[in-house]
Parts: C-alpha cells; sequence; structure tokens
C-alpha cells in the first residue's frame, strides 16, 4: 500500500504473529533486491482494546512508534474490514482514531497531540524554545541550513525554513541532519518553505528510510511548527512531493487531524524461508483518468 507513494508492506499478522530481525525486514525492503518498501506494518491483535496494534519498521530494520500515511493506510483496511467508519489503532505512541470520508480510499487520523518540549522530541539539550533550536550546518558565516523547529507525533522531526525546497541537496545534507548529536534519537528532517496563505511546500528526508514521496508524521509536525510560529494559521495544506495532505491542529483539544489519499498497489505473499514473492491480487483498479482516485 501506499499514501501519497510512501509505500508500505502490510503484513497480517493477527491470526500468526510475525517475528522478523531487522536483516530479514530490509533485505523484504530492498528496491533492489527485495519487494521494496519505505517502511514494513505489521498489523497485530490490540492487547489494550483498539482494533489492531500497528507495529512500524523503517525499510533500514529499525522499529518506530509512528507513521502517519501507514496509520490511514491500516484505517482503510480496517474500516472496509468492519463495515464501521471508524477503527481504532493501537500504537507505541499511543491509540489513533482513523476516519472514513464520503471520498473513497481518502481517511482522516487523528495523531493526537503534538509533543513540543524538548525532552519529548527528544533534544539532546535543555532548550527552551522548541521553535527554533540552536543548529546548523555548512560554514559557521554562512551556514546553509539553521535554527530548525523540533516537533515529535510520537517520532521526532527536524524542520528547516526555507525559500526553496529544491535549493538544498537533501540527499547529502538529510543524513548529517538526521544523525545531528543534537536527536539522540535521531531525527527525521523537512525543509519547508510557506508559498501561500496556509499553503506550505515540504521535502522530507526519513530517518532509518531517506528521501520519501511524502511522510504523514513530517506534515504534521510542519503544520504544527508553522502554527506555533505564527508562519500559518492551524489548518494548512502540507504539498509533498507525492501530493497534498491536510492538516488541522485543533484548538480544542490540541491533536492534530491529517486528511490524505491511501492505495492499494497488489496483494501478495511471501516464503520466509526463502524470502521468494509473488503477487496474488489486485490493487485499487486505476480510474480511466489512469490517477487512482
Ligand atoms: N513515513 C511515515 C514516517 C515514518 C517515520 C520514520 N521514518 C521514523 O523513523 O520516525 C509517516 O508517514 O509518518
Amino acid at each position: 500500500m501506499n499514501g501519497l507513494g510512501n509505500d508500505f508492506l502490510v503484513w497480517d499478522a493477527r491470526d500468526e504473529p510475525l517475528r522478523l530481525d531487522a536483516d530479514v525486514i530490509a533485505k523484504l525492503g530492498d528496491r533492489e533486491t527485495g519487494i521494496g518498501f519505505d517502511q514494513m506494518i505489521t498489523v497485530e491483535r490490540s492487547p489494550s482494546g483498539g482494533d489492531a496494534f500497528m507495529r512500524i519498521h523503517n525499510c533500514d530494520g529499525t522499529q518506530v512508534d509512528a507513521c502517519g500515511n501507514a496509520t490511514r493506510c491500516v484505517g482503510r483496511l480496517l474500516i472496509e474490514e468492519s463495515g464501521k467508519d471508524f477503527a481504532t489503532i493501537e500504537t507505541n505512541a499511543g491509540l489513533l482514531h482513523a476516519f472514513g470520508s464520503k471520498t473513497p480510499r481518502t481517511i482522516t487520523v487523528d495523531m493526537g497531540k503534538p509533543r513540543l518540549e524538548w525532552d519529548q522530541i527528544p533534544l539532546a539539550e535543555e532548550f527552551a524554545d522548541t521553535r527554533a533550536i540552536e543548529l546548523q550546518i555548512g560554514p559557521i558565516d554562512e551556514p546553509i541550513l539553521h535554527t530548525p523547529a523540533a516537533v515529535s507525533m510520537g517520532n521526532p522531526h527536524g524542520i528547516f525554513w526555507v525559500d526553496d525546497i529544491e535549493a538544498y541537496d537533501l540527499s547529502k545534507v538529510g543524513p548529517l541532519l538526521e544523525h545531528h548529536p543534537v536527536f539522540p534519537e535521531s531525527a527525521n528532517i523537512s525543509l519547508a518553505h510557506v508559498f501561500a496563505p496556509n499553503e506550505i511546500r515540504v521535502k522530507v528526508w526519513e530517518r532509518g528510510v531517506g528521501l520519501t514521496e511524502a511522510c504523514g508524521t513530517a506534515a504534521c509536525a510542519v503544520a504544527v511548527a508553522a502554527a506555533r510560529d505564527s508562519k500559518a494559521g492551524r489548518s494548512s495544506t502540507i504539498h509533498l512531493p507525492g501530493g497534498p495532505l491536510q492538516i488541522e491542529w485543533r484548538e480544542s483539544d490540541d491533536h492534530v487531524l491529517m486528511t490524505g489519499p491511501t492505495e492499494v498497489e497488489f496483494e501478495g505473499e511471501i516464503d520466509l524461508e526463502t524470502l521468494q514473492w509473488s503477487k496474488t491480487g489486485p490493487g485499487d483498479e486505476v480510474s480511466v483518468a489512469g490517477a487512482t482516485e
């Protein structure tokens, strides 16, 4: 499945628990020799009353606690399976609620509250104001990127405000920033440009993955960082390379709502001994226009 091109292997392990070690996940995630994905999502029985538990591994095999685009995809599967118009998904970052919409395959997820304190991101130092922390790369007198905002949506994000997201080689500076010592658990890195009222262009270097077409938690983090710093209102459209996500940082309860599309690319099966895999079923039918609805 994918959400705006951020793609996932979604494994239903509710009947038969699945335990894969990091190097098997990395092998499956390899786009040359494996199936290829940004994250592996394992859907498990929820021990505490959710419709399911969602386990997330980046394609480097690291387990992480939040993945917005995948939450929409799992939400869609659970909603279609149950016939209800909502689903509750338990994650290590908390219980999330997914809601269907009148547009097929478009799902809204309540991603919960952003974490904004230095030790919640987490950051290695006690920054009083996480809207702009001391961090820069490049020549001291002419830094390439500097003073990012820091937000957690259950995973760490560093957000650099720029005037042109294409003016930087994110594949080069991304890894430096992802593993910068100021982020003790590394971080997902976004370049963000507010190009119109409540319209923000974003490009993401994802922790444990690299450049992706989209990142739902980054979209949430950028929208919150912009609102906190009066660069946008509490509702904004985040334009990622793979397409737009609508984000609302709700005033009443501080929750962040993310709305966007989902797509099933194909169904398949994998022999876990040989890691051979094959397609066994189609994905979403593609509309005449060639784009999925
Ligand atoms: N693509 C995911 C984010 C994965 C974050 C992961 N790269 C991490 O290490 O936190 C999303 O849609 O939110």
